[in-house]
């Protein structure tokens, strides 16, 4: 590469994109890569703070910032991921789908440990629209010896892709609802609806909602009849923490179901409770998920949907972040809570 001063530069191709930024009003490309620069263009060049540009002799091995941009888009992309073309240096990787967006950290972790290679991208389990952006791949000077991109290229090609979007599954779901001021018609439910539409989020298969007294047995009836049904999901309400009347922990131990957890580190949602009988998922769902928008049942929903079986450790896990900030305008998932 030769630097060669902008006013002796006219007739000569730029080998990068430039960007202008004005604060408050612009951030992009002021001149593309390839554009044949112009007298006009000098002024224009040096206000954004060019007396010098760079003209394209490479030598062998080297690899352009653009194509760097490239590769490791290519190598760090799996399912149902697309990459654009580079602006400015720089790849940006987009979900094909509404999914789960999974991060392989430990590998993005290594890519990023060789000099120049930098990967930045959203959080693991990220819950994710189509056409979401996802990561941005570059390297950081404008030319970078090739061995550092085959190196991230071979560690993706044995551990990788480093990213991938799961899509969400089309899985079955009911809601059992209970407690005697609801049966009883003492109060009306107020819960149901609000499983209802964050089941909608995922397109579920909704059986319905089952009411029931605070009976353990007339529970667990209704948990049986839901799988009979065949469904992958039982959402409960109600009974989930300490008084005499809360049995529904009680009622899906009596199924035998698996209890992979009791209680989770987790505000709000601290008395949730998930295990499986056979392989539908139950998910007690404490009172709080009725009134706070966010709660950890938005965090383990995206992951039920994308086919995970969810352990102890999983929960144990979410403890360092777990602690919502009930901010008066909620903005989860673009926040820190249970990553
Ligand atoms: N001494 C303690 N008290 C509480 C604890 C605790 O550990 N020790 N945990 C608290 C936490 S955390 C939560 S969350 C709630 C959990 O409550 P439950 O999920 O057991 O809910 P209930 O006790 O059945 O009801 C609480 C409240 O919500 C109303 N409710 C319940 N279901 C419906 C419905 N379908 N529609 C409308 N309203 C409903 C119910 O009438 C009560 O007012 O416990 C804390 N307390
Ligand atoms: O299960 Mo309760 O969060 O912590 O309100």
């Amino acid at each position: 590469m030769k630097t060669v001063p902008v006013e002796k530069a006219v007739g000569m191709v730029l080998c990068q994109d430039m960007t202008k930024i004005v604060p408050g009003e612009f951030k992009g490309t002021a001149f593309k890569k390839g554009h044949v620069i112009r007298e006009e263009d000098i002024e224009e060049l040096l206000k954004i703070g060019k007396e010098h540009i760079y003209v394209w002799e490479p030598e062998p091995g080297d690899v352009h910032e653009d194509e760097a941009a490239i590769r490791l888009a290519k190598a760090t992309s799996g399912a149902h991921i697309v990459y654009e073309p580079p602006k400015e240096g720089k790849c940006t990787l987009k979900s094909l789908v509404k999914g789960l967006y999974k991060v392989k950290g430990t590998l993005l972790y290594r890519i990023n440990s060789i000099e120049s290679v930098s990967v930045a991208s959203l959080p693991n389990n990220f819950t994710v629209e189509k056409d979401q952006k996802l990561a941005g791949t570059r390297v950081i000077p404008l030319v970078v010896e090739g061995n550092k991109i085959e190196e991230a290229e071979a560690l993706c090609e044995k551990e990788g892709p480093v990213f991938e979007v799961k899509p969400y599954q089309k899985l079955k779901a009911g809601i059992v609802t209970t407690g005697n001021e609801v049966f009883k018609g003492r109060i009306q439910d107020k819960f149901g609806p609000v499983m209802k539409k964050k089941l909608d989020y995922f397109e579920a298969e909704y059986l319905g909602q089952k009411f029931c007294p605070d009976d353990m047995e007339l529970i667990g009836e209704a948990i049986r009849s839901f799988t009979r049904e065949g469904a992958d999901l039982i959402i409960l309400t109600g009974g989930m923490s300490v008084d005499p009347d809360d049995l529904t922990p009680g009622a899906v131990r009596k199924t035998g179901a698996r209890v992979v957890t009791y209680g989770v580190p987790v505000q709000p949602g601290n008395m949730f409770l998930l295990a499986y009988l056979g392989s539908t998922a139950l998910m007690g769902v404490p009172g709080c998920a009725m009134f706070h928008r966010t709660t950890v049942l938005d965090v383990v929903l995206p992951r039920f949907f994308a086919g995970e079986i969810l352990e102890k450790e999983d929960f144990i896990k979410m403890g360092e972040g777990g602690f919502c900030s009930t901010c008066p305008e909620c903005s989860y998932p673009q926040c820190y809570f249970c990553r």
